[in-house]
């Protein structure tokens, strides 16, 4: 495998990838796959916002929908095409109630055949890539041969791409917060996926938190999703490009990141949005760095304040030191 044909992404997340978040990551790296929150076909088609907006900056990007209505997916693909996402991508790996009363997320797993059918008609839909991110199983169902008989059902109306978050689901009992701890990962499971389907794009996602772990999937997969780690510490895009895409162009410092942020965050302010809509993403920017704890306070305190602008991230950045400017 070329580094080339290798993934990176970060993972969807409710509330965290939103666009502001994406349009920061992109600052860092190029080469990293975006994916929205999961969005519903619900909110999609009945809904009064427009929940497919992006800025032309983000790609790539893929939009991850939930549901399960063979008509209603195809339609969001569609849609999804039209507005130029780079991907859609089906989500059978959420394990919440109210996701679960709607009969989509992880529930799904255990109906491989309707997640085909929703799989073919998105494909016969869109030219974009259709995708899928699931779990290792759920509940009870989590035998090797479960998650064969899913991946191969779903492989067969035409997806190629899996992400599998080595984790399974818990439909009853836990929390999804718990259930992002509980029980332990099984990356194995992932592996042996790859090693039974080759001709599959296998990604794997869960607890990964470095780029030297990266790596090592990438010995035995074609993908890596990061989550949580790629939101609290967002510079770890940082190491992307080079260390995944042996990319030799010049990265910009966070400091320069935070300059590029600013006229991002004026012309939200002009469209009647708040600075902290968007620093809120940016409060682990400098982690690890001396005046990190600084920074974070500062826009936690006052970017939520009204009359509050763009200048708040500019005040930010002079509480610290010159070393985690230049960093
Ligand atoms: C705040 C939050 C929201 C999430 N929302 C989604 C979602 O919308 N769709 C989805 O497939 N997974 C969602 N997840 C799960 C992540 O995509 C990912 O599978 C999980 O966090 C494990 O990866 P990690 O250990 O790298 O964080 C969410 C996770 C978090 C922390």
């Amino acid at each position: 495998m070329t580094y080339a044909a290798s993934r990176f992404s970060v993972a969807p997340m409710l509330d965290w990838t939103d666009r502001h978040y994406r349009y920061m990551a992109r600052l860092i790296s190029k080469r990293t796959l975006l994916y929205t929150e999961m969005v519903t076909t619900g909110a999609i088609i009945h809904g009064k916002g427009d929940y497919l907006q992006f800025n032309e900056q983000e790609h790539p990007l893929a939009l991850q929908l939930g549901g399960s209505n063979v008509q209603d997916l195809a339609h969001c693909a569609k849609l999804a095409q039209e507005r130029g996402y780079d991907e859609v991508n089906l989500n059978v790996g959420c394990p919440s109630d109210r996701v679960q009363n709607g009969r989509f997320g992880a529930c799904l797993m255990a109906e491989p055949k309707l997640v085909a059918d929703c799989v073919k008609a998105m494909r016969d839909a869109v030219d974009i890539p259709v995708t899928v991110k699931t779990r290792i199983g759920i509940d009870e169902q989590d035998s090797y041969q479960f998650l064969t008989d899913f991946v191969g059902t779903v492989a067969a109306a035409g997806c190629n791409d899996f992400t599998i978050h080595a984790r399974k689901a818990w439909l009853q009992g836990l929390s999804p917060k718990q259930n992002r701890e509980i029980p332990e990962l099984n990356y194995q499971r992932a592996y042996d996926i790859k090693r039974d389907f080759p001709q599959l794009d296998i990604g794997v996602n869960g607890g990964i938190t470095t780029i030297e772990q990266c790596l090592a999937h990438l010995q035995h997969l074609d993908g890596t999703m990061v989550g949580r780690e790629a939101y609290s510490n967002p510079w770890l895009l940082a190491q992307v490009d080079s260390k995944l895409f042996d990319e030799r162009r010049a990265l910009l410092s966070r400091a320069e990141v935070v300059e590029q942020m600013i006229p991002y965050v004026e012309a939200h302010i002009a469209q009647g949005g708040r600075p902290n809509h968007i620093t809120r993403h940016m409060l682990g920017l400098f982690n690890g760095l001396p005046g990190g704890r600084r920074w974070r306070r500062h826009l936690a305190e006052n970017a939520h304040k009204p009359g509050c602008t763009a200048q708040v991230l500019a005040d930010a950045l002079a509480c610290l030191p010159e070393e985690a400017l230049i960093a």
